[in-house]
């Protein structure tokens, strides 16, 4: 699957809602009901961090959730994302982007998200045919100011800006013209998911699912 197709999937992916859940699922209880909550909350997509040991297989349960499209995020390598792919990610998300990985990704047809903080990185990824980008980390990156200003001669790329984003300043990304999506850890809180507050995920997802764009 060729880089543009990758982008060209990943922008579908990034317009079914203004928000994808970056996920870090602890307890392997907890993929199932989490996804269910956010997807009856009106957020489909979803990003399960690799960074817990029990993130592959919580991609593998909460892929079979009816309505929900479930990828890795922080996939670093190749083998990370073979193994993304295996378990039934339909798209990887990366912070960075490496040619290792974008040749794993292009090889095993697993649509990438890859990341970029900078004129150079945007550029190397467009070079390489990356049209839809992950702004990481977008607060301490430079904020929706950043963003407006890569805008101006980058007009080309897209991007789901993520780290640092919240309910309350999304919208500051969400009304940029260079902005599909945004990504945020804020609607699958760690605390509510212990306490099994699938009720509060849900509400914490429609408000969510409700930003303008
Ligand atoms: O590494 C952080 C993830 O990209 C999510 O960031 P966040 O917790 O600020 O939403
Ligand atoms: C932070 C990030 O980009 C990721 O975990 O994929």
């Amino acid at each position: 699957m060729t880089p543009a197709l990758q982008s060209h999937a990943a922008l579908t992916l990034c317009k079914l809602a203004p928000v994808i859940p970056v996920i870090v699922v602890d307890d392997l209880d907890h993929a199932v009901p989490l996804a269910e909550a956010l997807v009856a909350g009106g957020l489909p997509v979803l990003e399960v961090t690799l960074r817990t040991p029990c993130a592959l297989d919580a991609i593998r349960a909460m892929a079979a959730v009816p309505g929900a499209r479930v990828g890795a995020g922080t996939v670093l390598s190749a083998h990370d994302a073979a193994n993304a792919k295996a378990a039934g990610a339909t798209f990887a998300v990366s912070p960075g982007a490496t040619p290792a990985l974008i040749a794993a990704c292009t090889a095993q047809g697993l649509p990438l998200l890859p990341g970029a903080a900078s004129a150079s990185e945007v550029m190397t990824l467009l070079e390489r045919g990356y049209r839809t980008l992950k702004f990481f980390p977008a607060g301490p990156a430079g904020g929706p100011a950043m963003l407006k200003a890569l805008g101006g001669p980058l007009p080309q790329a897209t991007f789901c800006p993520t780290g640092g984003v919240s309910l309350a300043n999304a919208t500051d990304y969400l009304s940029l013209a260079n902005v599909a999506c945004v990504g945020g850890s804020w609607v699958a809180p760690a605390k509510m998911m212990a306490a099994g507050d699938w009720a509060g995920i849900t509400e914490l997802a429609r408000e969510a699912a409700a930003l303008p764009r």
